[in-house]
């Protein structure tokens, strides 16, 4: 597989920073994988995003050093979709992207109906963007920075202005983009319960630095480091590492479930085995 995106010692500082917010950021992404970021409030997490978009003025000497390189087009999404519709209608906040693009009119009608039917918005062409759900309002803005068919979505909190119905629909969304078109996603969220389902690597930015790196199986399985960082550990894999102190389930013949389902699947076949009893 290959690289989408590499950041090699990628350091960035504010004009009215002390310190640097980036601190030696290095980072590969590969074709295909879901990755998510967690990190503190502050830590740096949307100016990472910024970077790799390549919204960080990287001639800005004494403010930044390092090399950043995208291999195509990358899309991004912003916390609050608002600030970035430009559209009165949604067929028009999605065709400006293609527009700008020089895309014939046939063409462009044809990209809009595509993307709106991937998020699950077909038939709101002629709406106003401003006037739908938090959640609808959301996939607007991704079926926007979907529509020229970026090689990488960058996603920065995109569900941090969300009710958890908005929220379940993003994610869902999510999902979709990852298990039918195969797309390489970077998800910045505080939602670990939901990332921990579908991303298969994460990372842990702290001051400015990515301090964890490693497929999400591992991560999760560093509970004490991740309560160190005051990272919110999911329920389930805080559960299933419960278990395995107690000597009711053994980590290295039964890996950790990431959903509710999961662990009601392999409750369901220790019982099955006799290997634990429902009083
Ligand atoms: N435009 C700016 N000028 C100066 N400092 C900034 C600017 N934007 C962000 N910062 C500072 O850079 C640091 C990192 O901010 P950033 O928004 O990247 O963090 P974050 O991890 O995305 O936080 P959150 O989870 O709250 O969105 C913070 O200390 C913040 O105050």
């Amino acid at each position: 597989m290959s690289s989408v995106l590499s950041l090699s010692d990628v350091c960035w500082r504010y004009e009215d920073g002390a310190s640097w917010t980036l601190a030696g950021i290095d980072l590969s992404l590969t074709e295909g994988e879901v990755v998510g970021l967690v990190g503190l409030s502050g830590a740096g997490k949307t100016t990472l995003l910024l970077a790799m978009a390549g919204l960080i003025p990287a001639n800005y000497a004494g403010q930044f050093s390092g090399r950043c390189s995208v291999q195509g087009e990358l899309g991004i999404v912003f916390q609050d979709p608002e600030t970035q519709f430009i559209g009165l209608t949604v067929e028009e906040e999605i065709a400006f992207s293609l527009e700008n693009r020089g895309q014939d009119d046939r063409a462009i009608e044809r990209r809009i109906e595509d993307v709106l039917a991937l998020v699950g918005l077909s038939g709101f062409a002629s709406r106003s963007p401003f006037e739908l759900s938090g959640g609808e309002k959301q996939r607007v803005a991704i079926a926007s920075a979907l529509a020229h068919a970026p090689k990488l979505l960058l996603l920065d909190e995109p569900t941090s202005e969300l009710d958890p119905k908005g929220a379940r629909e993003v994610f869902s969304l999510i999902r979709r983009l990852k298990e039918e078109e195969r797309m390489t996603i970077l998800v910045a969220s505080h939602a670990t319960e939901e990332l921990a389902q579908f991303c298969d690597r994460m990372l842990l930015i702290a001051d400015g630095a990515i301090v964890m790196d490693m497929p999400a199986d591992a991560f999760f399985s560093q509970v004490a480091s991740l309560d160190a960082h005051g990272i919110h550990v999911p329920d389930m894999v805080r559960l299933y590492h419960a278990l395995c102190t107690e000597g009711v389930l053994d980590e290295k013949t039964t890996p950790c479930p990431r959903t509710v389902e999961d662990m009601l699947t392999l409750w369901q076949s220790l019982v099955r085995k006799g290997e634990v009893a429902i009083p």
